[in-house]
């Protein structure tokens, strides 16, 4: 293939080696990493353009220092699947890979991708997002087939924070189901849910108008209503009685809104930023109130504006 990259994809988790087999089936030259095996082979015989990363939140720093050892061409692009918060940095994947390699162009990938459903060919779309435009469309290419459709965008920050963000209000969704409380109670929940991620968002220097798109409430979409998304189980078993720990060790793979949210009570705190949907998602992980008092909770609150900031001219 005239085209055809070197792509190595480190985790062969679900995620990486979904990604694997599409970069593949596209006549890319792709070689998958898991931790089991050493690096340096992989990463020294095969000259890679593109290096995937779809390590849980947990080993991606780890992962970074060891690439950092090997010499590699300085046209290689990063690419970035996880959807996660470094807790007490509050680092995003992306701010870890660019800081590790500064002089590379880093790409945010990320989007409604339950990843059971694309392994069974499924019809599925993503974002690749970067600064650098040539670098977002060579991945495009690589991943881009007629069931996998690539969109790029320039805002690596808001992509990366709507796949990340999301998990929390899915284990909300999740709860909100295990209740049965109800299509109205979801969508309220899935609207406010959004609506505090929009918040964060643009405190943290994400564009509003990426979080309605697929990386944003498309993601949100898919996982607040799938039994597939594992954070959605994490929620909808709560609300069921399990125990977290009891509900982590039956989950296959990762669920990473369970960390995110302790991170991003941190960054709430920090810059107060009124949270409240992650802020009781926060305290029922943490076993200090039960999904029912979450509930109360939250539609107990003092009533307020739907908008934080409707324009004034529209405003009574
Ligand atoms: N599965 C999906 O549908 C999906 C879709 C989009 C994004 N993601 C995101 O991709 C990431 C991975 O998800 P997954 O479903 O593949 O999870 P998984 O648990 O199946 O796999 C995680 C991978 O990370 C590796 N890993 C963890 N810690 C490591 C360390 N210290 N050193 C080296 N390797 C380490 C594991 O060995 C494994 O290969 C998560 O951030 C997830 O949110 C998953
Ligand atoms: O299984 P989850 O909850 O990690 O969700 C997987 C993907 O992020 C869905 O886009």
């Amino acid at each position: 293939m005239p085209n055809s990259k070197s792509v190595v994809i480190l985790g062969a988790g679900a995620w990486g080696t979904t990604l694997a087999k599409l970069a593949a089936i596209n006549g890319n030259q792709v070689h998958l990493w898991s931790r089991q095996e050493p690096l340096e082979k992989i990463l020294e015989n095969n000259n890679p353009q593109i290096i995937l990363s779809a390590i849980s939140m947990k080993g991606v720093r780890d992962v970074a220092s060891i690439v950092q050892s090997f010499p590699l061409a300085p046209q290689t692009i990063f690419v970035t699947a996880t959807k996660g918060l470094e807790p007490h940095t509050t680092y995003t994947p992306s701010q870890i890979w660019q800081a590790a390699f500064p002089n590379h162009p880093v790409v945010v990938l990320s989007g409604p991708n339950l990843s059971q459903e694309i392994a069974q060919d499924l019809p599925s779309a993503t974002v690749v997002a970067s600064k650098n435009a040539n670098a977002a469309q060579s991945v495009q290419l690589v991943f881009s087939s007629h069931r996998f459709r690539v969109y790029t965008n320039p805002d690596p920050v808001g992509v990366e924070l709507g796949g990340t963000l999301k998990n929390v209000i899915a284990i909300a969704a999740g709860i909100c189901d295990g209740l049965h409380l109800g299509t109205n109670a979801k969508a309220a929940l899935v609207t406010r849910g959004l609506t505090e991620m929009v918040r964060i968002g643009k405190n943290l220097g994400a564009i509003t108008e990426t979080f309605y798109g697929l990386s944003g409430l498309g993601d949100l979409l898919a996982t607040c209503n799938s039994p597939l998304s594992r954070n959605y189980q994490v929620g909808y078993q709560l609300a069921n009685g399990k125990m977290l720990e009891e509900v982590l060790a039956s989950l296959p793979g990762t669920a990473e809104g369970v960390n995110t949210c302790r991170v991003l009570m941190e960054i709430a705190k920090q810059r107060s930023i009124p949270i409240p949907i992650t802020e009781q998602v926060y305290q029922l992980l943490a076993g200090q109130v039960t999904p029912r008092v979450a509930l109360d909770k939250l539609m107990l609150r003092n009533i307020k504006p739907e908008f934080d900031d409707f324009p004034r001219e529209q405003m009574w």
